[in-house]
């Protein structure tokens, strides 16, 4: 019954989590925030047009809508807050210096829940590097993304790196296709299906399906099939990545990765940690669109932490203090300075339930 006061997908959280949460939150940005990240927070809603076609390729898939009495218009919960960035840096960050780097955390929803992910809002801690999205760009974004999300309490972190464009970039050069047909060899590579692939005479794009797995490998698999040298640039930036992450992360490569890369460009990545099912993270490179048509380069990551929270042990007995009543006021205000917590008797009746220790005069002691 009490599950069903809440619609599908939303949640409350309880102690200890929600404190745990907030924790996570803070260390996360603070750890962001160190490398000259600076801190936005956008709202929760938005118009539901300045939320799409800011950011290049991006859609309007996800979106929660609303129609706003006063506005008559339709807002939209924001599932992404990596696009309100965008619309910050074009509009009211537009004037500031180059590279601008920008930091968030707040709550994301999202129209549908997916099989792997029951909750519709999630929280999402972010960085965006707007600017540029060079190897050098990518290198420092990438080894954040992993140095925030083990702020965050996430042990043995793999990055899995993917090139979002390739087949764009592909078709247009040494194989050519047509958009169609573009379309559908991106779906099978992302399929990973050999046979269809085959079937389709596209057995030019066959040996990317075997280009996946450890980095070391994978990438000597992809420097064999560009031949021509048209994937050259991409390929050592891929390389400075890795090598940024060298003892920080296990890095795989998979290039033909797209699944949820929507406006991604020629970088993509995914993150994931020891213990939890499905991605923790993601990001890449993309592109911002001006006012005045002018696309600027950007690359950045964005973490959901909330798995985490199911990772923490519910019994941590904080050191917790009992007031019984008529308690030294002073000396309980300097214990709380200490990082003590307190809990006043309210009257007689007052149990120290819960409680660890009981004020005895001006010190603690053990319960
Ligand atoms: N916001 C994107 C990840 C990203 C951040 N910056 C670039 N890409 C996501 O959550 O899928």
């Amino acid at each position: 019954m009490t599950t069903a006061l809440l619609p599908e997908g939303l949640r409350d959280r309880l102690p200890p989590q929600a404190e745990a949460a907030a924790a996570i939150l803070r260390a996360a940005l603070d750890a962001i925030r160190a490398h000259g990240y600076e801190r936005v927070a956008p709202p929760l809603a938005e118009y539901e047009e300045s939320l799409v076609g800011r950011l290049k390729s991006g859609t309007a898939r996800d979106l929660l809508r609303v129609v706003d009495p006063l506005s008559q218009r339709t807002l939209a919960l924001r599932p992404d807050i990596t696009t309100q960035v965008g619309r910050i840096a074009a509009t009211r960050l537009a004037h500031r210096p180059r590279p601008l780097r920008l930091s968030y955390g707040g709550p994301v929803v999202k129209l549908r829940a997916s099989q792997l992910r029951p909750e519709r809002e999630m929280t999402q801690i972010g960085a965006e590097l707007i600017g540029s999205d060079s190897a050098a760009a990518a290198a420092e974004i990438v080894a954040l993304a992993v140095e925030a999300l083990a702020a965050a309490g996430a042990k043995s972190i793999t990055v899995d790196l993917t090139l979002p464009d390739l087949v764009d970039t592909l078709a247009a050069g040494p194989l050519p296709l047509g958009a169609a047909e573009a379309q559908r060899i991106r779906e099978l590579l992302d399929a990973k299906d050999a046979g269809a692939l085959a079937a389709a005479g596209a057995t030019a794009y066959l040996p990317l399906v075997e280009a996946a797995g450890p980095f070391p490998q994978a990438i000597e698999r992809l420097r064999a099939f560009d031949s021509t040298g048209a994937l050259a640039s991409r390929l050592s930036a891929l390389e400075a990545v890795a090598a940024r992450l060298d003892g920080i992360a296990t890095v795989t490569l998979d290039p033909t990765e797209r699944h949820g890369f929507e406006y991604q460009s020629w970088l993509g990545f995914s993150l994931f940690a020891e213990g939890l099912t499905g991605e923790v993270g993601r990001g890449g490179a993309y592109t911002i669109l001006h006012e005045d048509g002018r696309e600027e380069p950007a690359i950045g990551f964005s973490i959901y932490p909330d798995p985490l929270l199911d990772l923490i042990a519910d019994d941590q007995p904080a050191r917790r203090l009992f007031l019984p009543l008529g308690h030294d006021r002073e000396a309980a205000a300097a214990l709380r300075a200490q990082g003590w917590i307190t809990v006043a008797a309210l009257d007689e009746s007052s149990q120290p339930a819960g409680c660890t220790h009981v004020l005895a005069g001006r010190e603690p002691r053990v319960i």
